[in-house]
């Protein structure tokens, strides 16, 4: 089985202002919103994809509610561990640039952590884990150092999307996948990832850490993906950019999707940078249909 966990799930309000103007009252010409967070967004292409998976995580109120009820709608298999605090909301205004306000999330109780760790105990070899998306502050920082760890030893596929120390500290642990875009490898090592080669430097450099396949991605100048043996570039799709949030999601879901289905590792980073793409250029998250007709675009050339 795949799980995702998403420790700090939210509604995404995504709303469209024409002519915004600090300071004053603006209207939206459109607003829409869906269940977020970057491991739910995971589950949901996982799905429309055909791939089956359970989304863990902690949700809490009104908005929790809203999450865990449009996921049922998409026959999506749920587990999640109840708080007491609202999920957060985040906003993401589209105006002539894309801003987003993403809400803090709720207090999360050494109870419920317990709940998750022990839904986590469970998982068996073979399994794959998930874990994307920012840690609550109320929880230890270390928190994804520690499942990793634990699920490792059992033989769990663990796929980490994370930023800064929280993925650094991951990759000793030997990772599956882990998926960081260039700017956040940059951060990583405190330099600038200016272009492909210093991508693959510091790419390789998180492989001799641990981490058995490292997924780079560079939005419209697609992906590299870099293992013990090879470093593979899959150029992306041209298309009119719609939508880039949950671009990044959907490359984790789509590598995952092909991964269990065939196996292969180029097939998994194609079919990974198509639904990236067909994402970029939705206004919700990919459809199966979007993807495959955008796979024959991406080509993939072993670099290294
Ligand atoms: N402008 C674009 N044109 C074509 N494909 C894109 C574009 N932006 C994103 N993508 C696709 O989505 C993938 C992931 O994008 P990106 O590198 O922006 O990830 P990310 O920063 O993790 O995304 P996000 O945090 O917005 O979900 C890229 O590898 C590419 O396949
Ligand atoms: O605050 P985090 O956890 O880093 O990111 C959360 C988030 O921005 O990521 C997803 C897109 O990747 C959105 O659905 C969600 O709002």
């Amino acid at each position: 089985m795949i799980y995702t966990c998403t420790l700090n799930p939210s509604v995404d309000y995504i709303v469209h202002v024409t002519d915004f103007k600090e300071g004053e009252l603006n209207r939206t010409t459109s607003e829409v919103k869906f269940p977020g967070g970057k491991g739910i967004n995971v589950s949901r292409v996982l799905k429309r994809l055909g791939v089956e998976n359970k989304a863990l995580g902690f949700i809490g109120g009104f908005t929790g509610t809203y999450i865990e009820d449009y996921l049922k709608t998409e026959e999506i298999k749920t587990a999640f561990t109840r708080v007491n605090e609202d999920t957060r909301i985040n906003v993401k205004l589209k105006t002539k640039a894309e801003t987003e306000v993403n809400g803090q999330g709720p207090t999360i109780s050494e109870e419920a952590l317990q709940q998750l760790l022990q839904q986590i105990a469970q998982m068996k070899e073979h399994d794959v884990l998930v874990l994307a998306g920012s840690i609550p502050k109320t929880l230890p920082k270390d928190i994804y150092e520690t499942i990793t760890q634990q699920a490792t030893a059992k033989g769990v596929k663990v796929v980490v999307d994370a930023s800064g120390k929280t993925l650094l500290d991951v990759v000793k642990h030997n990772p599956f996948f882990i998926k960081p875009n260039h700017h956040e490898l940059g951060e990583l090592f405190n330099v600038e990832v200016s272009g492909v080669e210093d991508a693959i430097q510091y790419g390789q450099k998180l492989v001799e850490m641990g981490a058995k396949n490292v997924g780079v991605s560079m939005a419209g100048d697609g992906a590299l993906l870099i293992t013990k043996d090879a470093v593979y570039r899959a150029t992306a799709p041209k298309g009119n950019v719609k939508n880039s949030v949950g671009a990044g999601d959907s490359l984790v879901a789509g590598f995952l999707a092909a991964y269990t289905k065939e196996n292969d590792l180029l097939e998994a980073f194609r079919t990974g940078v198509a639904s990236g793409s067909a994402t970029a250029f939705s206004l919700e998250l990919c459809e199966k249909s979007y993807v495959e007709e955008l796979l024959e675009q991406v080509s993939i050339t072993k670099i290294k």
